[in-house]
């Protein structure tokens, strides 16, 4: 039986830290890893152990995805955040996790009182009746007459991120040795989401606590993510904020603490975050892939992480996800360490 009381949480850098899990690389980075999607899945998974036990942050190319797909959830996504504040409060988000996030709604204040300059819109892969269980409920929508278009963009969106990460799962099984079918049971109904981000024409100061997206490690399994021609994405190597350009045809894609977690921290989620350098506004849409509700994170075969041992505990995917919200919006220091 799970035992939710003893769940020690700590995010993997935390971890990284309390020396639970393997030190990241001090390597100068020279360049963010890509990866041709049109290689041999053997070729393809080396690299992939390589960028996701080095860097946690790599770029896809040749992915298979219809540049039509990208460009039109853009477009749909700048008509949604275009609309009316009072139309786009209408589908204002609630427990479920779905529909609009206002600027100060979609994220915590941080320690200098700030909220991430950004507003946002959620849509999830799964819909649920079970509306009393978080993350659960039904997605919201902009009206058919204002937006005919939004929602078939995304679902189509949606359902093209599904793919590409789908096939990352087969490589990430392929690179930890357990084969290309191990995780993919896990992720059947899974509880993965798209988020549209409007980022606010506002300059970031770091240093003041300003920022487009604080630093931070997402909490899924991992994350491919689309953006706009403006620079802005940032991740931390060895002490230094490194810019990850955005480059035509690619997506950028991450580890996040579960896939840490689940493997021993063995590959690495890493701090990141969102400065505005520009000063005009910017748009992204992240895909953040997670396992199903009820999915069990256990260590996975040959791994052994003392976090989970230690405590005996196995988690599953909807706890994990309830937790991390609990301490990003329940004031828990995450990145104390920052
Ligand atoms: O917009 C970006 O470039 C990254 C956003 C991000 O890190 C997130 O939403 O978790
Ligand atoms: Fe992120």
């Amino acid at each position: 039986m799970v035992q939710t009381a003893e769940i020690t949480f700590a995010s993997a850098p935390q971890r990284r830290l309390q020396g639970a899990a393997p030190k990241r690389s001090t390597e100068p980075l020279s360049s963010i890893p890509v990866i041709d999607m049109a290689q041999p899945d053997r070729l393809a998974a080396e690299q992939l152990a390589t960028a996701c036990s080095t860097v946690g942050f790599f770029y896809v190319c040749n992915h298979g995805v219809e540049e039509s797909i990208v460009k039109e959830q853009f477009a749909q996504s700048h008509a949604f955040f275009d609309l009316p504040v009072e139309e786009k409060l209408k589908i204002k988000a609630n427990a479920s996790q779905r529909g609009y996030y206002p600027y100060s709604m979609g994220s915590a204040k941080n320690s200098k009182g700030h909220h991430d300059q950004k507003e946002a819109f959620n849509v999830y892969g799964f819909e649920s009746d079970q509306s009393d269980l978080p993350f659960h409920g039904h997605n919201l929508w902009p009206p058919v007459e204002l937006l005919p278009r939004f929602r078939p963009a995304m679902l189509a969106y949606y359902a093209a991120m599904n793919q590409v990460a789908t096939r990352i799962l087969r490589l990430l099984g392929l690179a930890l040795h357990l084969g290309p079918d191990y995780f993919l049971p896990k992720f059947t109904s899974s509880t993965s989401n798209i988020r549209c981000v409007h980022y606010l024409p506002q300059r970031s100061q770091p240093d003041e606590g300003v920022c487009g997206v604080g630093a931070h490690t997402d909490w899924g399994m991992l994350t491919v993510l689309a953006t706009d021609s403006q620079p802005g994405l940032q991740i931390s190597h060895d002490g230094a904020w490194i810019d990850v350009e955005p480059r035509p045809g690619h997506f950028v894609i991450n580890i996040g603490d579960l896939l840490d977690r689940w493997t021993g921290g063995k590959f690495c989620s890493t701090l990141h975050r969102v400065v505005n350098q520009t000063g005009l506004d910017r748009y992204s849409c992240p895909f953040f892939l997670a396992p199903a509700w009820d999915a069990k994170i256990e260590p996975l075969p040959g791994i052994q992480d003392p976090t989970i041992n230690a405590t005996n505990t196995v988690v599953t995917c909807g706890e994990w996800l309830s937790m991390r919200r609990a301490a990003e919006y329940g004031g828990q220091p995450l990145l104390a360490m920052l």
